[in-house]
Parts: C-alpha cells; sequence; structure tokens
C-alpha cells in the first residue's frame, strides 16, 4: 500500500505551489511520487460541484447545505479514485493530494453551527473513508494563510480579474470562517499546522521556509 499525504488550506494559501515542491523534492530522491488534486475539473464527475461553484445552483454557497455540497465533491473524488489512481496507491506510490476529503471539513462544515461539527467531521470521515472506501491520509498538512494575505495573493494569481473567481474565493468572510474551522479539526483530527504568514505584517511568509517546515513534516511519517 501506498501513502498518502494531503496538502489543505484556504483557497491561495499556496497548495499548489507547495505540493509542487514537494513533488519534486521526493522525486529528486528517487522516490515513486505522484500529485493529484481535487476538485478533478477536467473529468465530467466535477459537474454538480462546478454547478455549485459557479453559482448555478445558489451565488451564495451558504445557501447549498454542507451535507449536499460534501457529497458533490465526494462522488467527483470517489471516481478519481476509482479511475484514475487507486492502481498507484495499491502498488506503493506516494500520492501528495492538493486538496482532499479534508477539503469538506474546511469548507463545508463552517455552513453548520459549531455544535455540530464534530458530528458533521464524524459523518464526513465515516461517508468517504469508511462507505465509499477512499484511503486516509498518513499526514494532512495544513497551510495557515490569514484571508486578507491570501485574497492579496489571488488577486495577483489572476491578474485583477475578478471573474475567475470562484463562489468561495471572493467571499473573505466565509474563507476566515473556513480558517476557523479547519484550526478547530487540525486538534480533533491531528492535522499538521504551518503558518504561512507574519502575523503583524499580514505578508506571506517566504515559499522556501514554508517548504521546508512540509517537507520535515513529510520525512517525519515516511522514515
Ligand atoms: N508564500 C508565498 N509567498 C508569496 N506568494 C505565494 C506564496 N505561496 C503562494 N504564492 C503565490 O500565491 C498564489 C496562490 O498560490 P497557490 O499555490 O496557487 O495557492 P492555492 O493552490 O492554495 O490556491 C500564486 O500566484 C502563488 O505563486
Ligand atoms: C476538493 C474540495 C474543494 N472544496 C472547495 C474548496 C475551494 O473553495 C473550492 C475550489 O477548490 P480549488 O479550485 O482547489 O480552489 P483553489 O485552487 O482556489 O484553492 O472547492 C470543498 O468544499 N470540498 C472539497 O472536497
Amino acid at each position: 500500500m501506498g501513502r498518502l499525504i494531503a496538502i489543505e488550506g484556504i483557497d491561495g494559501s499556496g497548495k499548489g505551489t507547495q505540493t509542487a515542491l514537494l513533488e519534486e523534492y521526493l522525486r529528486g530522491r528517487g522516490l515513486p511520487v505522484r500529485k493529484i488534486s481535487f476538485p478533478n475539473y477536467e473529468s465530467e464527475s466535477s459537474a454538480p460541484l462546478r454547478m455549485y461553484l459557479g453559482g448555478q445552483i445558489s451565488p451564495d454557497p451558504g445557501a447549498v447545505g454542507a451535507y449536499a455540497a460534501s457529497s458533490f465533491f465526494a462522488v467527483d473524488r470517489y471516481i478519481s479514485f476509482k479511475q484514475d489512481w487507486e492502481r498507484d496507491y495499491r502498488e506503493g506510490k506516494i500520492l501528495l493530494a492538493d486538496r482532499y476529503v479534508t477539503s469538506n471539513i474546511t469548507h463545508q462544515m463552517t455552513k453548520l453551527p459549531k455544535a455540530e461539527w464534530q458530528n458533521f467531521a464524524g459523518w464526513l470521515c465515516d461517508y468517504e473513508y469508511v462507505r465509499l472506501g477512499m484511503p486516509k491520509p498518513d499526514l494532512v498538512v495544513y497551510l495557515d494563510m490569514h484571508p486578507a494575505v491570501s485574497q492579496k495573493l489571488l488577486l495577483r494569481r489572476y491578474q485583477g480579474d475578478e471573474g475567475k473567481r470562484d463562489i468561495h474565493e471572493g467571499n473573505t468572510e466565509y474563507l476566515t470562517r473556513c480558517r476557523e474551522a479547519a484550526l478547530y479539526a487540525a486538534k480533533g483530527l491531528h492535522w499538521e499546522v504551518v503558518r504561512c504568514f507574519d502575523e503583524a505584517a499580514l505578508t506571506p511568509l517566504p515559499v522556501e521556509d514554508i517548504a521546508r517546515q512540509v517537507r520535515a513534516l513529510t520525512a517525519a511519517v515516511l522514515g
């Protein structure tokens, strides 16, 4: 059986950047590594979640309940697992996931009152890991970026073209709640938190400093 490392964080927190750097590093060490990412936008399986993120179900993410929206993402993930990467995992590859089941916890759980968070996380883990049979990550790294900082980074990524944002990305208040939900989940579910911003200046920390911490956490689980 392979290994699965999930890189989690709010939109624009640096997941794509850090997953690519970790892949390059592990490959450089001769390890069998493969990057996967969710949502799987190229697949038809992502149609419902694309409707959701595009605001076609409702322009307000909160109007599509946590359980409904989580199901869209879970189905997309399950199909990608069966069609694409289950074999690599079973054959022993190290899979690096840019977002995973953990994204449903970070992004969807926040739609519920806090008193229901624990129940939701329990339901989701049972649904995706047990009932659907998706692999559990050996390590979850939460890239903790302040939403005000990630918004600035996203603006750069989209070079000012606001129209490219999905319904989550444009909503700082929503992303602030996502960060809160993620830090709550990190405690209960043993995710590793890597702080990615300077608290006083509200600026991102250097990419290489973050990458070094991600490598150290990875080395600890790969042995
Ligand atoms: N620590 C960092 N410092 C400065 N820019 C960063 C940092 N991490 C990521 N970026 C830039 O911010 C943008 C969003 O990063 P990205 O890795 O695409 O985030 P995500 O995959 O979480 O949405 C990209 O343009 C990326 O080059
Ligand atoms: C994979 C996944 C993503 N999402 C959300 C998180 C993001 O806000 C949105 C789209 O993900 P993504 O395109 O990865 O956003 P970004 O590249 O900006 O980080 O979907 C879930 O709510 N559940 C999930 O299981």
